[in-house]
């Protein structure tokens, strides 16, 4: 496919959103893609850089972006697909992961990735190529075995895994990914990387890494960009220094944060006396259909553990999870205590279980109302099961009144950095995950749970809501496939998904 011409030229090149008229950059920018180099691109504003090399946004002047690989006639934003991860695989509700009844919207995996391809019927020729690079997607990602099932029943990795697959069968000429291998597990992560190496060059493809992510070893060439542009770009040897400086300004980060004041917040450490065991799960199994999810749990969290909750992607962490917060429908089990007392329909109700809880997860964050304010936001935290900002009247835990709790709210969206003002829908996907970090915690739950909480959050705010879970007294459960992006950890329980009975240690 290769013709030796360039596939995006920025030649002085202004970028602006379609309909107003701010640089998106501060400084016009200027780069040559040649197909025969394999270019990732990092730094603060590297989003914005792939959007803008996958043909968004407006050039100014018109000539200043260029395809020259491309056809006359194509048009580039339909020959590039750009997958981003924010959210758009929506569940109606948290629970409706879980559930048996189906919506007919709903579509399963195999719709899902077919829904891509946009061959003529008549064209056998083109169905045929289409077919045969469906199985090789679906099984170079492994998707095999989970065609049939529900798009929202996918794990967090499985549903990047779709989507890339998606993105890939839209025969496009240049990929853009970006932070494809967030979320995945090691080995997962391995695949996808080789695997986008080997189909280089049909198609293209254009990655997108945090400056301290391992780099794929096929990339060549590498751009950094930041609010004012493209700093530096070229080799990945020539562009190492500049990003060496970008980890040690990261790490710096850490150090400089200031610990919150809990105190003056009061937020002493919640922990229940007189209870031991907080969750005791006594050899729980889950299994959908003939398929074994959680293979014969035995597991017991003391007050004030801190479990980091490990395994591959589809290993059953956040079903494990879901059946802490009664969103299963096997959550309803005498195998299950809380507090020491086993869990029963009729003394026991989805909040009075989630009262105790305070809970963080990419599913949240997926069917959250986008038309609060931040502020309002992360007050829903204080009513619980609900995505309603409390009531003039309402009393929490702890007797705060309405002022209260919003002086609570103020102070940690005064620590967090977030403009409390701002529509949550308008937030940045980093301080939409920080307000609902601190929706988690507002309520100073006794265990919380953070499933992959800070995973897309930028470093600054990983690192205070880190350095907070780490100073703060409770019990926490985390998810996260990167050390980096988990609090503190004592203890670890490893799910092997059904084939194996889960392990369980110290973390080391
Ligand atoms: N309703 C369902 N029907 C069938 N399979 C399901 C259903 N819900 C979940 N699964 C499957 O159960 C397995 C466990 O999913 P779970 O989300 O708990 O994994 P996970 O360990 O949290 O993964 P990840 O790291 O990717 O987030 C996956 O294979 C998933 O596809």
């Amino acid at each position: 496919m290769s013709s030796g011409k360039a596939l995006v030229v920025f030649k002085d090149a202004l970028l602006r959103p379609q309909h107003h008229g701010k640089n998106l950059f501060t400084n016009p920018l200027s780069l040559d893609i040649l197909p025969t180099q394999k270019w990732a691109v990092t730094g603060t504003h590297k989003s914005r850089l792939l959007q803008a090399l996958a043909g968004q946004f407006t050039a100014v002047p018109a000539s200043s972006r260029t395809y020259p690989f491309l056809e006359n006639k194509v048009w580039p934003a339909t020959a590039c697909s750009l997958i981003m991860f924010d959210t758009d695989i929506k569940p109606a509700y948290l629970a409706a992961r879980y559930e048996f009844f189906r919506e007919a919207e709903d579509a399963d995996l195999e719709s899902f990735l077919r829904s891509a391809f946009h061959a003529d019927k008549t064209d056998t020729a083109a169905i045929e190529k289409q077919e045969k690079v469906f199985n090789e997607v679906v099984d170079r990602l492994g998707l095999r075995q989970l065609l049939k099932q529900w798009v929202v029943t996918l794990s967090n990795g499985q549903n990047r895994r779709a989507r890339i697959a998606r993105g890939l069968l839209k025969s496009p000429r240049i990929l853009l990914a970006d932070e494809p291998f967030l979320g995945l597990d090691p080995g997962a992560t391995e695949n996808l990387a080789n695997m986008l190496g080997e189909l280089y060059p049909n198609p293209y493809v254009i990655l997108g890494l945090r400056a301290h992510e391992p780099v794929p070893s096929w990339i060549t060439h590498m751009a950094v960009a930041d609010e004012n542009g493209i700093v530096d770009a070229g080799t990945k040897e020539a562009v190492a220094p500049t990003i060496k400086k970008l980890i040690d300004q990261r790490n710096a980060l850490f150090h400089d944060v200031e610990p919150f004041d809990f105190e003056a917040a009061g937020m002493t450490p919640p922990l229940r006396e007189g209870v031991e065991s907080i969750i005791d799960i006594d050899h729980a199994t889950i299994q959908y259909e003939d398929r074994m999810v959680i293979n014969d749990l035995k597991w017991v969290v003391k007050r004030g553990d801190r479990w980091h909750l490990r395994g591959n992607n589809g290993s059953g962490k956040s079903t494990l999870l879901s059946m802490l917060t009664a969103d299963h429908p096997k959550s309803w089990n005498s195998k299950i205590k809380m507090f020491d007392e086993p869990r029963k329909v009729g003394k026991h109700n989805y909040f009075s279980i989630n009262r105790a809880i305070g809970h963080a997860s990419p599913e949240i964050h997926a069917i959250f109302p986008k038309t609060l304010k931040a502020r309002s936001a992360a007050a829903t935290g204080f009513t619980v099961g609900s995505f309603l900002p409390p009531a003039a009247s309402a009393h929490v835990a702890g007797g705060l009144n309405k002022e209260q709790m919003y002086e609570r709210v103020n102070k940690l969206l005064e620590y967090f950095k977030v403009d409390g003002n701002t529509t949550f829908g308008d937030l940045t996907l980093n301080d939409q995950k920080v307000v609902l970090f601190i929706r988690a915690i507002i309520r100073n739950p006794e265990i919380l749970i953070l499933d992959e909480a800070f995973s897309a959050m930028n470093d600054e705010s990983i690192f205070r809501c880190k350095k907070f879970v780490d100073e703060w007294g409770g019990t926490v459960i985390a998810i996260g496939h990167v050390n980096d992006e988990i609090p503190r950890c004592d203890k670890y329980i490893r799910l092997h998904g059904g084939h194996t009975k889960p392990e369980q240690g110290l973390v080391e």
